[in-house]
Order: C-alpha cells, then sequence, then structure tokens
C-alpha cells in the first residue's frame, strides 16, 4: 500500500483503533512507509487543506479522476505542489499518474490563492498556515476560543520579571484573558494570571518549545489548573517535607519544589519533596524534568516505587507534613492541545465557475475558520457547506460529555474501580503521622472521581479518627478562594456517597445539608472550552489539626478494598500527553461520534494492580 493509501486509512480510522494520531501511526505494526513520513503527512496535509481544498475544486481534479477520493487528492495534491520530493511513487504509480495529469492546472490555481492571499512568496504563504494565521477573521469577537499555552516561570531558576524582559520582551501585556483565547497566532500578546502567581498565558500558537528558556527548564508548559494543587497546599515552614504520590512527569512536583525553596529562603528552613511513581519508564521522564527544572537538590524521587506500597508509620516519613495526590484517572477532562486536527476536504463536484473564483473573497483571512465539526465516517458538510474531517475541540467534548444520557454499564464500573484506587490513595495518605495537609486532584469531569471521592475519603475511618476535614474555602490560599468554578453534584450522585437519615451505612458520609454545602463549595473544579481557558480539573484540599493522632489503622473501606483480590485500575490520559508531548494530535475515530472517554481504553495502559501485600 504506498504512502497516501496508508494515511488516508489512518486518517479514516479504517483499523477503528482509539489513542492519539502519532500512537495509532507509531504503533502500527504493519505499516509500509515509514511512521514519521506518514505523521509528517497528515499534519502537513491537514494544515493545508484549507487552501488546497480551493485549489482542487477549482482545478477540477474530481471530475476527471473519478478513482481518486477527496482525501487521497488531497494528500498528493499537497506533495505534488508541496514537499521537496514531490509525490512519493514512482513515476508509472497510478496515483502519481492521476494527479500528475493536472500539475498545471492545480499550480496555477495555488499560485491565484497564494496572490489572492497577499502572500508575496511561498515561504511567506507557509509562515501564515504554520502559525494559523490563514483563514482567520480580522475580527476578534468572530474568532473561536483556543486554548491558550499556559506557561509557568519556574522561580527555581528566574523570576516572571526577568522573563518578561528577556523571552517575552516585546510581548504587550493584556488584562483579559479573553484577549489571548480570541488572539490570532502571530499576535505578540499575553495574560499575567491573577490566580496562580508566575504564570503566563499567551495565544495558543505561541511556540516556545525551541527558545532558551524552555530547553534550560526556566520556563514550563503546564496548564493552569494543574498549577493549583501545588499552589493549594500553600506550603508552610511547618509542613517540613511534602510527598508527592502520584509525581511523572513532574509538572506539580516541580512546582511542589519552587514552593518548597521558597518558603525555604523565607523562613530558613529546609526544603525536602519525596517524589513517588510507580512506572519506571515514567520514572526516568520525571528525573529528566526535575534535573532540568533544577529541582534536584529538593526532589527526591523514588523510582518504581509504589506509594501505597509505603509504611505511613515509618521512620522515613516522621518529617511528612504534605502530600500531594494526583493519581491516575480518567483523563476526561484533558483538553489535548491539538486535538482540534481539522481536514477540509474538497467537494468530488464544485469545480469552481468563473463567477465563483471571483466571489471568494479577496483575501481569505477574512473567511471565518470552519468551525470543528463531530463527524462520523464520512466527511460531513458544514453549514458553510465545507467537508471536513475532524475531532471535536474541546467545546465538542465538552458538550459531548453533557449530551451523553446515562454513562453506560461498563464506563460506570471503569470510574467505579477507577475511584476506588483513588480513594485508597487518599486514604493511605491520611495515614502518614504528622501529615496535617493533602491536596487531591484528578484531570477528570466525573464526580464518582471526584467530591465523590472527597465525600467517601471524609466518611472513612482514618479521617474520623485523626480528624481529617475538608480544608474550607475560606481557608484557601488567596488565588484559590477566588475562584469561582466549585464542586458539583446532583442528587443521584449525592444518594451514592451520602448516608440515609437514621442508618448507619459504612463508609458513607453523613452531615447537614449546610456541610454539605461547606463541602461542596471546598472543591475547585475546571471546566474546559470556557473563557477561564482551562482544561477539566478538580482538586480539593484536606487539612487536619496537627494534635489529634488517632491510631488511622486500616478502616472499613479499606478492607473493602481488599476483598477484591485485585484492585483494577486505569492509567489514564497523563498531563505528560498534554503539555509534554504537546504535538500530539488527534485524528477521528472513524465510525462514531467521538466521546473522550470511549478512547481511553485503547488509547492508555490498562493494568491489573496486585493488592498491596502490606495491607
Ligand atoms: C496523573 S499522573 C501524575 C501527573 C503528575 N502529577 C504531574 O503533574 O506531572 C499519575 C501518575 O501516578 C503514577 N501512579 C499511579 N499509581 C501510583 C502509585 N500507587 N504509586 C506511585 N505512582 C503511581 C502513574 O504511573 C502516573 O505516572
Amino acid at each position: 500500500m504506498s504512502l497516501y493509501y496508508e494515511a488516508a486509512a489512518i486518517i479514516n480510522n479504517e483499523a477503528k483503533v482509539g489513542g492519539s494520531l502519532k500512537s495509532r501511526i507509531f504503533g502500527k505494526k504493519d505499516l509500509k512507509s515509514k511512521p514519521a513520513q506518514v505523521f509528517a503527512l497528515v499534519i502537513e496535509a491537514s494544515k493545508w487543506s484549507i487552501v488546497l481544498k480551493d485549489v482542487i475544486e477549482r482545478s477540477g481534479v474530481l471530475e476527471d479522476e473519478k478513482k481518486l477520493t477527496p482525501l487521497l487528492a488531497l494528500l498528493l495534491t499537497h506533495d505534488l505542489l508541496l514537499s521537496k520530493s514531490g509525490v512519493a511513487a514512482n513515476s508509472n504509480h497510478v496515483l502519481k499518474l492521476s494527479i500528475n495529469r493536472h500539475k498545471a492546472r492545480l499550480s496555477a490555481e495555488f499560485t491565484k490563492a497564494r496572490i489572492r492571499g497577499g502572500f508575496s512568496s511561498v515561504e511567506a504563504f507557509r509562515e501564515a498556515i504554520n502559525e494559523g494565521n490563514y483563514g482567520e477573521s480580522d475580527n476578534s469577537s468572530e474568532r473561536t476560543l483556543a486554548h491558550p499555552r499556559w506557561i509557568r516561570v519556574n522561580t527555581l531558576k528566574t523570576t516572571l520579571e526577568e522573563q518578561l524582559a528577556t523571552t517575552f520582551a516585546g510581548y504587550t501585556k493584556t488584562e483579559h484573558l479573553k484577549a489571548v483565547l480570541t488572539a490570532t497566532g502571530s499576535s505578540k500578546i499575553l495574560h499575567i494570571d491573577p490566580n496562580i502567581p508566575s504564570l503566563l498565558a499567551l495565544p495558543s500558537k505561541a511556540d516556545f518549545a525551541k527558545s532558551l528558556a524552555y530547553t534550560s527548564g526556566k520556563i514550563i508548559f503546564q496548564d493552569k489548573a494543574s498549577c493549583f494543587p501545588a499552589y493549594l497546599l500553600n506550603i508552610k515552614p511547618e509542613n517540613g517535607t511534602i510527598i508527592d504520590a502520584c509525581a511523572a512527569p513532574g509538572n506539580k512536583t516541580t512546582h511542589v519544589a519552587a514552593f518548597s525553596y521558597a518558603n525555604a529562603q523565607q523562613h530558613g528552613s529546609d526544603a525536602r519533596v519525596i517524589a513517588f511513581e510507580r512506572d519506571r519508564k515514567r520514572a526516568m521522564a520525571l528525573k529528566k524534568m526535575v534535573n532540568l527544572a533544577g529541582a534536584d537538590n529538593i526532589v527526591s524521587i523514588r523510582g518504581g516505587q509504589d506509594f501505597l506500597s509505603t509504611n505511613p508509620s515509618s521512620e522515613e516519613f516522621s518529617q511528612v507534613g504534605a502530600l500531594v495526590l494526583d493519581p491516575s484517572c480518567s483523563g476526561s477532562g484533558i483538553v489535548g492541545r491539538d486535538d482540534s486536527l481539522t481536514i477540509h476536504l474538497p467537494s468530488p463536484s464544485s469545480r469552481a465557475t468563473p463567477g465563483s473564483r471571483d466571489t471568494t473573497s479577496k483575501n481569505s483571512k477574512k473567511r471565518k475558520r470552519t468551525g470543528n465539526v463531530a463527524t462520523e465516517n464520512k466527511s460531513t458538510s458544514t453549514a458553510a457547506g465545507e467537508n471536513t474531517i475532524s475531532l471535536p475541540s474541546s467545546t465538542d467534548a465538552q458538550e459531548t460529555e453533557e449530551q451523553e444520557e446515562e454513562p453506560t454499564d461498563s464506563k460506570k464500573d471503569r470510574l467505579q474501580s477507577l475511584s476506588t484506587f483513588q480513594l485508597h490513595i487518599l486514604t493511605h495518605a491520611m495515614r502518614f503521622r504528622s501529615a496535617t495537609k493533602i491536596t487531591y486532584s484528578t484531570c477528570s469531569i466525573h464526580f464518582t472521581e471526584n467530591e465523590g471521592v472527597v465525600f467517601r475519603a471524609l466518611a472513612s475511618d482514618v479521617a474520623r479518627k485523626r480528624g481529617w476535614r475538608i480544608m474550607r474555602r475560606k481557608e484557601q490560599v488567596r488565588g484559590m478562594k477566588s475562584w469561582e468554578r466549585r464542586g458539583v453534584a446532583s442528587g443521584e450522585e449525592m444518594e451514592a456517597v451520602i448516608g440515609r437519615e437514621g442508618e448507619n451505612e459504612k463508609g458513607k458520609w453523613k452531615g447537614t445539608e449546610e456541610e454539605k454545602k461547606e463541602v461542596l463549595d471546598a472543591c475547585i473544579r475546571c471546566q474546559q472550552g470556557t473563557e477561564e481557558g482551562t482544561m477539566g480539573f478538580f482538586v480539593a484540599g484536606f487539612v487536619r489539626d496537627g494534635d489529634k493522632d488517632g491510631e488511622g489503622g486500616y478502616g472499613e473501606e479499606v478492607e473493602a478494598i481488599e476483598e477484591d483480590k485485585e484492585v483494577e485500575e486505569w492509567n489514564g490520559f497523563d498531563d505528560d500527553e498534554v503539555e509534554v508531548e504537546s504535538n500530539v494530535v488527534e485524528a477521528p475515530p472513524s465510525n462514531k461520534v467521538i466521546k473522550r472517554d470511549e478512547d481511553i481504553p485503547q488509547a492508555g495502559k490498562k493494568k491489573k494492580r496486585r493488592k498491596n501485600s502490606h495491607l
């Protein structure tokens, strides 16, 4: 099969597998073409498709070449006109012959498109395409909200002021995040986040991956929501050593290290963080990140070590005063930065008439970018009459979730087993002798993994015996207290975790309506696709008075876990798939409207974890 057939099959997801485009290509064992070549072709052709669609239609290729599908025509035209090495096939290959027959017309239409766009050279045209400026409306109110490029200034190595004066010199500050969300790719604006210290929002296409500041660890790509847990911990001298229980790839570890260091500097104490990462491979990524961030003197990495196998009463953890828990989750809140890959397909029967040639706006920059359309197997027609293949944007993904009726039984089961594992991590953390503060977070939008786990943890034996309670909103650090999006729960969801009046049900939370509201108000949520520019995320803090040191023995909820011989655990999508592998691009499964969670079982690793021996 040629490169073009293989690329088309991948885009159409004929193998019906989940996961990112990258993983589908690089994980496909029977590819004849080089995976990197297929990947590059798909990405480049999708970027140019907004131009090539018109070029192909105006050339009438599809009317003359009945064997070419719109997608094949697009891929071939891309290579014919834009690849240095041309169409990658033998000169007598049927595809090469059919596209070559139209070379003169295609080239002429491409030149016209370039001139209409006001580009003096192909290089200038390419630059606009790469920066996402082509096809953008000039009117910011007409532009769709893009997920910003969040950049955390790593205060272990530099300061916000220094970065503003160097890496971001030439950028204009805006008070309004929305200006960043609707900015064109080349806009040099930035917004200093009002909630998280030393955090910046830049337009989504801002590319600092090759900047010295990034390669030297002075700036870190980290979604705003992902900065909440370390900040909410509000590290104080009395917190002693901090544990990050689920650390790789290390965004939160290095953030905690930065806060610990600042705290130590201020109070003349030591900064010490212990980072657990059960997966050895991921522990290597963690080590790299910790070194790059200049946190290696602060963070001691326990690579390949299961946090759940630690003994909370052991001497080595006697100084642990606070823990950050960011366990594996369904990842349903993750916004793949590049998951809105959209391919504009030429229509088979729309050779432009002379009149229509003239009506295309002189400058396609005026044309509004086609909205992403959740598609089925075939390309779909948008209201604008465009055929596109696309993955839902972050907003679409959210809508898909909301439109979803009842979660299926298998999805419910999966969330249930995830939440059992998450509760286990949380109640284990509550046993550390000197611990008085915990943050628990997920990048999930599901109650079961979020507020549900919080209520179940509060009702656990260990929480009651050791005096753990929710960190109330009024006790939270300023930027978190002022964050408006708080915990949510429907009556039905609450029923699952709240005990009935007059009944003594094991592991069920009991409290007044007022107390329930207080817990929900203490929980912090982020929602993807909003004007807040975050991914979907959840975090809650727990505190206790240090003088209450009940036994904290293993309670009923853990016994319940022990009864399952094995805890099935989903390893989920992790931050690194968003922040570290920021180039991951997803293409659509071919046969259905995408629901993020449906991708999960194939996309990540599902593991059977043996129950901990010490429990
Ligand atoms: C959501 S990711 C953590 C992301 C990380 N906190 C960050 O901000 O970069 C969860 C990680 O926890 C690890 N993990 C899951 N269970 C664990 C356990 N019991 N002990 C240690 N690590 C665990 C997983 O391998 C995975 O790398």
